[in-house]
């Protein structure tokens, strides 16, 4: 029997190295972005390069501009950034519903506060959704290197929507902690901008494994908070992530973090998850309990210095490392 297709939402980095795994495994898969140009360029060219030059997108991946032609497959990985994924769920309510969405973003809506699972059974009311998170650039998905993910849901059928979606090189964890998954990836990318800043205004790699454990610490603090499960943040989606994202200069929020340690402009054009969401949770959350959080959210508004970033990232009250 022939395996169902996939539809693919988001034709950025991560949506496209998202199809390209699934096609190279021998699924159909159809990649929506909205920009028809880009559908011209990415069908005349055999690639995206405007997200993952040189990649060739296998033949079985057929990019579109038509939401409805993507969305007639049962699953659909949403793969839009955080802040825009009420957008594409609101407008396209009808062409989503039944369907079961796998929301492929890390981060917290600005204003709700919402994670992107709760955004999306807000847009789609009794919608199946699952989320996609964990440790992975999308190049390495692309170029066909080896990544485990988490895949996170609290509705029945995860079990299927796994072997739907692993390939031979995207192994996929299963998890009815979609709370813990979500929140763990979502903080991490803050926990990231501020390891960049550490790095970049010269701290050193000692400060930011330091920053790294403080960071951790508050996801975990804020996550079982909320009633997320110990082990999803000790996992792939927290832990996992974490490490990734505060190590390499691939992560686009250590980039951005960077450029501001460096007292220089980042790069506005980047898509970089960690900002709204750290005035997302900053909005709602106090530095007793966010830190890390709300100092970030204060540094991106220009409401404290990188000096005196430096004092509250670094320079914490004396105290048990229980604490
Ligand atoms: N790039 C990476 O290595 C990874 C990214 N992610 C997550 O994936 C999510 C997306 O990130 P990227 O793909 O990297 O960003 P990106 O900036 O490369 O692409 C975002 C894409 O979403 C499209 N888009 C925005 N609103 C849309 C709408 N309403 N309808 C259709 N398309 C829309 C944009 O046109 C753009 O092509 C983020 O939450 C990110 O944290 C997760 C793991 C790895
Ligand atoms: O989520 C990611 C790695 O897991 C990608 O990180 P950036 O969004 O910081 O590039």
């Amino acid at each position: 029997m022939e395996r169902p297709e996939i539809g693919v939402l988001g034709a950025g980095a991560f949506g496209t190295a998202l199809a390209i795994t699934l096609a190279r495994a021998g699924r159909r898969v159809s990649l929506y972005a909205r920009d028809e140009a880009q559908v011209d360029r990415m069908r005349t060219t055999g690639e995206n390069a405007a997200r993952l030059p040189g990649v060739p997108l296998p033949p079985s991946l057929r990019p579109t501009a038509a939401v409805a032609e993507a969305a007639a497959a049962p699953i659909l990985l949403l793969a839009v950034p955080t802040q825009t994924l009420r957008r594409l769920a609101e407008t396209q309510a009808g062409a989503l519903a039944g369907r079961t969405l796998v929301a492929c973003c890390k981060g917290v809506e600005l204003g709700s506060g919402l994670l992107p699972t709760e955004v999306l059974e807000q847009a789609i009311p009794g919608a199946r959704t699952a989320v996609l998170t964990g440790p992975s650039f999308a190049v390495d998905i692309a170029l066909g290197k080896p990544t485990a993910l988490t895949l996170a849901t609290a509705h029945r059928g995860g079990e299927a929507l796994q072997a739907e979606l692993a390939t031979p090189d995207l192994r996929l964890y299963l998890t009815e902690d979609a709370l813990g998954a979500q929140l763990g990836g979502a903080l991490k990318n803050v926990i990231a901008i501020a390891a960049g800043v550490v790095l970049g205004a010269g701290f050193g790699e000692s400060a930011r494994a330091a920053l790294m454990t403080r960071g951790f610490a508050e996801i975990q603090r804020l996550a079982e908070s909320r009633g997320a499960l110990p082990e999803t943040l000790a996992g792939l989606s927290g832990f996992g992530d974490l490490v990734l994202t505060c190590t390499s200069e691939k992560s686009r929020n250590f980039r951005h973090g960077q450029a501001i340690g460096r007292g220089e402009l980042p790069d506005g054009a980047q898509t970089v998850e960690g900002v709204m969401t750290a005035h997302a949770l900053a909005a709602d959350g106090d530095s007793d309990t966010l830190p890390v959080t709300c100092m970030v959210s204060a540094l991106l508004k220009g409401q404290v210095s990188l000096d005196e970033a430096k004092d509250l990232l670094l320079s914490r009250p004396l105290r048990h490392e229980r604490g």
